[in-house]
C-alpha cells in the first residue's frame, strides 16, 4: 500500500494540487481526467462531450483542451459553474428530467462521444445513506449517458468502492463492450473512489428499465452486506478491542438497517457467544437486565471493575477487554459452560495471534501516518519557536533594546568564517582583557607592554572611569576592525561573483582595451620615455619611477626631472577644462563624504598594526587635512603649494603615495580633450546615453506633454529614497540599497514604443562595411559624371559637329555617365545537371544567354566542406 495521504489540512496540497494551480485547473481532479484520457484516449477523437456534476470546471477544462476546436461541450452541475471558453454550462440536478431537457436542447439531435461523471454527493456522517445515493447517482448518470451517447461511445464515471460496485459494473457490462475499472495516479489512495471507464457503447435498440433502477440493480444489497460482513467490518471490530486507542474509518460502513450508534448486548449473549470479540469491539454497554445476568452481577468472579467496564465498552482499553475476556471464562466455568480446560495465558496468545492477522497493512498504514504526523509537529515545533524568537528580537528592536545587529546573523554563522568569535563576542573579548588588565594599556598603544602581561597573572589597578573610557574606546576599535573584516570579506565576494559574471569580464575586456589606448596626459615638454612611462600607469610603473627619481637625486640633471615631476603630481591654477579634467582624474581624498573604500582604508590603516610605519600617520594626517580648495593652486606657487596642501613633493618620502587614479566607472571622461567645455560634453553624453531607459522617457513624455510640470517633477524628487543619508554604511548595505532601495518610476505604454521605435530604427541601420560600400558606390558614380561632363564640354567645344550630332553626343555621354554605378548585373542561369542535362557537354537546350551547370550535389557538399573546415579551425 502506498503511503498514506492525509485528507484533512495541508495533507490535501500534493502534488496535484500544486500542479493544477500552476497550470490553472480549477481543481486537481483535472488530472485525473488527463491521466484516463491519456490511458484510453477518448477526447481526442471526441466531438461532443457532456459532463455531469462538472463544477468546479477541472474536467471541463481538460475537456476543451483536449477536444478537437469546434467540438460541442456542455457541463451540468447542481452549482453554477464559472464561465470556461467553448464550454456550455448550466445548473441543475442530473437526477431529474428537466436536466435531461437542458442537455437535449443544448445538444439538440447531435450524439456525444463521451459522458463524464465525476459526481460525489457530500460524504460525511451516514456513510451507507451516501454510498448509496452515489450509486444511484452512477446510474442515473448511465441513464442520460446512454441517453445521449453514440453507438461506440465512451462513458467514464466514478464509483465508490462499496457493495453496489459489483452490480453496477454488471449493468456497464450489459450496455459497453469494453469496461475496466482503474485508479488513476491522481487518485487519492485513502480515496475510496475508482473510475469506470466504459467504451464501445452498444446502443442497443431496447434498454431494460430494470438496468437503470437502483431498486433493481441493487437489490441484493442487504445479502451482499451480510456477505461481507465477515469481512473488513469484522476485522474492524476486532480491531476495535486490540488497539482501542485507534480510531477506525468504517470502510465498510454501518450494517444495513442498523443505523443507530449506541449498541447494547445483553451479559448473556457477550458469556454465551462464539465470537466474544467482534461482540466487544462493535457495541458500547454489556447489560445485566434478566435476573440470571443480575445474579452473576452478584458472583465473585464479577468485580466491580468488570461490572463498570461493562457500561461503556467504548473507553475501555486493552488491559480491560482482557479483563472482560477472562471474566467471560471464568464466569462460563463458573455456571458449567466450560471446563477448565485454557489459562488465560494461553487466551492471551491466542489473542495476540488473531491480533497479528487484523489487518497487517492497516497497521503498518497507520504506523506511518503516525510517525509522519510526529514529524510534521516536531517541525511546525521548531518554526513556532524560530518564528518566536524573531519576534522578541524585533519587538526588542522596536523598543531599543538591542541593536539591529542582532537580526539576521547567526552568532556562529559559518560563511563569517574565521575572527567571529570576537566580533560577535565583543563581551567577552573585553572581559578576558580587563581580566588581564590590558585593555588601558591596549587603547594607549602599548602593544609590547600587553604583550608582556600576557604572562603576568596579576592584576593591575585602574581608574574606574579610565576603565570605562577605555572600554569605549576598545569597542569602537573592535567595531572598526569588525567592519574592516566584513568589508574585505564583501569585497572578496563581490570579486568572486565578478569573476563569475560573464558580461562583467566582457565590459572589463573593454576598458582594458581602452586603458591600452590610452596614452595619458601628455605635457607638451616630457620626453618620449617619460610619456611611456605615464602612459603604462600601474602599480610598477610607479615603483619604477619612485626608484629612479630617488636615484637621480643625485644625478645632474635632477633639478630638471623633479620639475618635471613636479609638474606632472602637482595640479595647477588652471581653469581650463583640460585642467578640471585632471582634477577629476585624482581622487579627492578628503570629500566629506567618505567612500567606501577611503573608509576601509582609514579603518585598516588604523589598525595598531601599522602605528610607527614611517609615513603612514603622516600620509593619514595629510587626507584629514587637505581641503576641497586644494586643487586651484597657482602652478607659480609651488611653496604654497607644500603647506597648505598635501600634495606630496618629489623630495618628500611620502611620494609613495602619489596614486593617480582612474575613475573606474566611465572611460568617457578620460577622453576630455583640451577645448571641450563641460556643457558641450555634458550634451553630448546626453545625445548619446540619454532616454534610453523607459522611465526616463516616460519623464520626458510627460514634460513634453505638458502631464507634469517641471516643479512637479523636482517636488517628485524629494522622496523617502533621496534623503537618506549613507554615511557610515558598509559598503555591502549601500550597493543592496542601490539595486533594491529605489523609487518604482511609472512606466507609461507609450514610452515603451518610443523606445522600442527607436531601437528598431538603430537596428535598420546598415553596419558600417554596407555603408562603406554605398559611399564608395556614390562617390564611383560622382567621378563618372563629373568624367562625362567634362567630355560633354569638349563635345560642345568643338566646331567640326552641327548642333544636332552634339546633342545626340552629349546625351549619350551623360546616359552613360549617370548610369556609372548601376550597371546591371549579367544574369548567370543556372542550370541543374541532372535529367535531360545530366552529362550534356556544350550548351544545353533551350538555355540561352550566360549559364552555368551545377551539380545537385554540389551545393550541399560545399557547404558541409565548409562547415567541417571551421569546425576543425574552432577546435
Ligand atoms: C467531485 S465534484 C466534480 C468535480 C469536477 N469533475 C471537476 O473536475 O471540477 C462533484 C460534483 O458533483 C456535484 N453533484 C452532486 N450531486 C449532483 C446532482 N444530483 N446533480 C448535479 N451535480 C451533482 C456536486 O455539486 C459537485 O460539484
Amino acid at each position: 500500500m502506498g503511503k498514506a495521504q492525509k485528507k484533512t489540512g495541508k495533507g490535501r496540497l500534493d502534488k496535484y494540487y500544486k500542479l493544477a494551480k500552476e497550470q490553472g485547473y480549477r481543481a486537481r481532479s483535472a488530472f485525473k481526467l488527463i491521466q484516463l484520457n491519456k490511458k484510453y484516449a477518448f477526447l481526442e477523437s471526441a466531438r461532443c462531450c457532456i459532463d455531469l456534476c462538472a463544477a468546479p470546471g477541472g474536467w471541463l477544462q481538460v475537456a476543451s483542451k483536449y477536444m478537437p476546436v469546434n467540438s460541442v461541450i456542455v457541463g451540468v452541475d447542481l452549482v453554477p459553474i464559472k464561465p470556461i471558453p467553448r464550454v456550455v454550462t448550466f445548473a441543475a440536478d442530473i437526477t431529474t428530467p428537466q436536466c435531461r431537457n437542458l442537455i437535449r436542447s443544448e445538444v439538440k439531435d447531435w450524439k456525444a462521444d463521451v459522458v463524464l461523471h465525476d459526481g460525489a454527493p457530500n460524504v460525511g456522517t451516514a456513510w451507507v445513506q451516501d454510498a448509496y445515493s452515489q450509486s444511484e447517482l452512477v446510474l442515473m448518470s448511465l441513464k442520460l449517458a446512454v441517453e445521449f451517447l453514440a453507438r461506440g461511445g465512451t462513458f467514464v464515471t466514478k464509483v465508490f468502492r462499496s457493495v453496489d460496485y459489483n452490480n453496477l459494473v454488471w449493468v456497464f457490462n450489459q450496455l459497453f463492450g469494453k469496461v475496466e475499472a482503474t485508479k488513476p495516479p491522481s487518485s487519492r489512495n485513502v480515496s475510496a473512489e475508482i473510475f469506470v471507464v466504459c467504451r464501445d457503447f452498444l446502443a442497443p435498440k431496447y434498454i431494460d428499465p430494470k438496468f437503470l433502477d437502483p431498486k433493481h440493480v441493487f437489490k441484493d444489497l442487504a445479502a451482499s452486506t451480510a456477505a461481507t460482513d465477515k469481512g473488513t467490518s469484522a476485522n474492524n471490530t476486532q480491531a476495535n478491542v486490540f488497539h482501542p486507542e485507534k480510531s477506525r474509518r468504517k470502510r465498510d460502513g454501518y450494517d444495513d438497517g442498523d443505523y443507530t450508534l449506541f449498541k447494547k448486548v445483553p451479559a448473556s449473549e457477550f458469556i454465551r457467544s462464539n465470537d466474544p470479540i467482534s461482540i466487544l469491539g462493535a457495541v458500547n454497554k454489556i447489560s445485566f437486565e434478566t435476573d440470571e445476568e443480575k445474579e452473576w452481577a452478584t458472583l465473585d468472579v464479577t468485580s466491580a471493575d468488570v461490572r463498570a467496564n461493562c457500561e461503556d465498552l467504548k473507553v475501555l482499553g486493552k488491559g480491560d477487554f482482557k479483563a472482560l475476556l477472562k471474566w467471560r471464562l471464568a464466569l462460563r466455568e463458573e455456571i458449567g459452560l466450560d471446563v477448565k480446560t485454557k489459562e488465560t495465558e494461553e487466551l492471551t496468545t491466542e489473542v495476540v495471534d488473531v491480533t497479528e492477522e487484523v489487518d497487517e497493512e492497516q497497521q503498518i498504514q497507520e504506523e506511518l501516518e503516525r510517525l509522519n504526523a510526529e514529524a510534521a509537529a516536531r517541525a511546525k515545533r521548531d518554526r513556532r519557536r524560530a518564528n518566536e524568537v524573531k519576534t522578541k528580537t524585533i519587538q526588542r528592536m522596536q523598543l531599543q533594546m538591542t541593536a539591529p545587529l542582532d537580526i539576521g546573523l547567526e552568532q556562529h554563522d559559518a560563511s563569517l568564517g574565521v575572527g567571529q568569535e570576537d566580533v560577535f563576542d565583543l563581551g567577552g573579548a573585553e572581559k578576558s582583557l580587563r581580566k588581564q588588565g590590558g585593555l588601558s594599556r591596549l587603547a594607549n598603544g602599548n602593544l609590547d607592554e600587553l604583550d608582556e602581561s600576557d604572562d603576568d597573572e596579576a592584576p593591575v589597578e585602574e581608574d574606574q572611569d579610565d576603565e570605562a573610557l577605555d572600554s569605549e574606546e576598545e569597542r569602537e576599535r573592535k567595531a572598526q576592525q569588525l567592519e574592516a573584516e566584513l568589508d574585505g570579506l564583501y569585497d572578496a565576494y563581490q570579486s568572486r561573483l565578478r569573476e563569475r559574471d560573464a558580461k562583467y569580464k566582457v565590459k572589463e575586456a573593454r576598458k582594458d582595451a581602452n586603458r591600452e589606448e590610452w596614452t595619458g596626459i601628455r605635457e607638451p615638454d616630457s620626453d618620449e620615455e617619460d610619456e611611456e612611462s605615464e602612459a603604462d600607469g600601474g602599480w610598477d610603473k610607479m615603483e619604477q619611477n619612485k626608484a629612479r627619481v630617488g636615484e637621480s637625486d643625485d644625478s645632474d640633471d635632477s633639478d630638471e626631472e623633479e620639475e618635471v615631476q613636479r609638474k606632472r603630481r602637482r595640479p595647477t591654477k588652471d581653469n581650463s577644462p583640460r585642467a578640471a579634467k585632471r582634477s577629476r582624474l585624482v581622487t579627492k581624498l578628503d570629500d566629506s563624504k567618505p567612500t567606501a573604500a577611503s573608509r576601509t582604508a582609514q579603518v585598516w590603516f588604523s589598525q595598531d598594526i601599522f602605528k610607527g610605519i614611517g609615513g603612514l600617520d603622516d600620509v593619514e594626517d595629510e587626507v584629514m587635512a587637505q581641503d576641497d580648495d586644494g586643487m586651484d593652486v597657482d602652478e607659480d606657487e609651488p611653496e604654497d603649494l607644500e603647506d597648505e596642501h598635501d600634495m606630496p613633493s618629489p623630495d618628500s618620502d611620502d611620494d609613495d603615495f602619489d596614486i593617480v587614479p582612474q575613475e573606474p566607472d566611465d572611460a568617457d571622461d578620460m577622453w576630455d580633450v583640451e577645448g571641450e567645455n563641460e556643457d558641450e560634453i555634458k550634451q553630448a553624453r546626453i545625445s548619446k546615453y540619454g532616454l534610453v531607459t523607459p522611465e526616463a522617457m516616460t519623464l520626458a513624455q510627460q514634460l513634453v506633454n505638458r502631464e507634469k510640470t517641471r516643479t512637479q517633477m523636482i517636488n517628485d524628487g524629494f522622496n523617502r529614497y533621496s534623503l537618506n543619508s549613507k554615511e557610515g554604511l558598509p559598503s555591502w548595505f549601500l550597493d543592496d540599497e542601490s539595486k533594491f532601495y529605489k523609487p518604482n518610476l511609472p512606466v507609461t505604454k507609450e514610452a515603451m514604443a518610443a523606445l522600442r521605435a527607436k531601437q528598431r530604427a538603430l537596428d535598420a541601420r546598415p553596419i558600417k562595411k554596407v555603408a562603406e560600400a554605398k559611399a564608395r558606390k556614390k562617390f564611383k558614380a560622382h567621378q563618372q559624371l563629373e568624367k562625362a561632363m567634362k567630355k560633354a564640354e569638349g563635345v560642345n567645344a568643338t566646331s567640326d559637329m552641327s548642333e544636332k550630332e552634339k546633342a545626340q553626343q552629349i546625351e549619350k555621354l551623360m546616359r552613360k555617365g549617370m548610369s556609372a554605378g548601376k550597371k546591371a548585373k549579367k544574369e548567370i542561369k543556372v542550370v541543374v545537371a541532372k535529367g535531360a542535362h545530366k552529362g550534356l557537354k556544350g550548351r544545353p537546350k533551350g538555355v540561352k544567354g550566360r549559364y552555368t551547370m551545377v551539380d545537385s550535389r554540389m551545393k550541399k557538399e560545399l557547404r558541409a566542406k565548409k562547415r567541417k573546415e571551421k569546425a576543425n579551425k574552432k577546435r
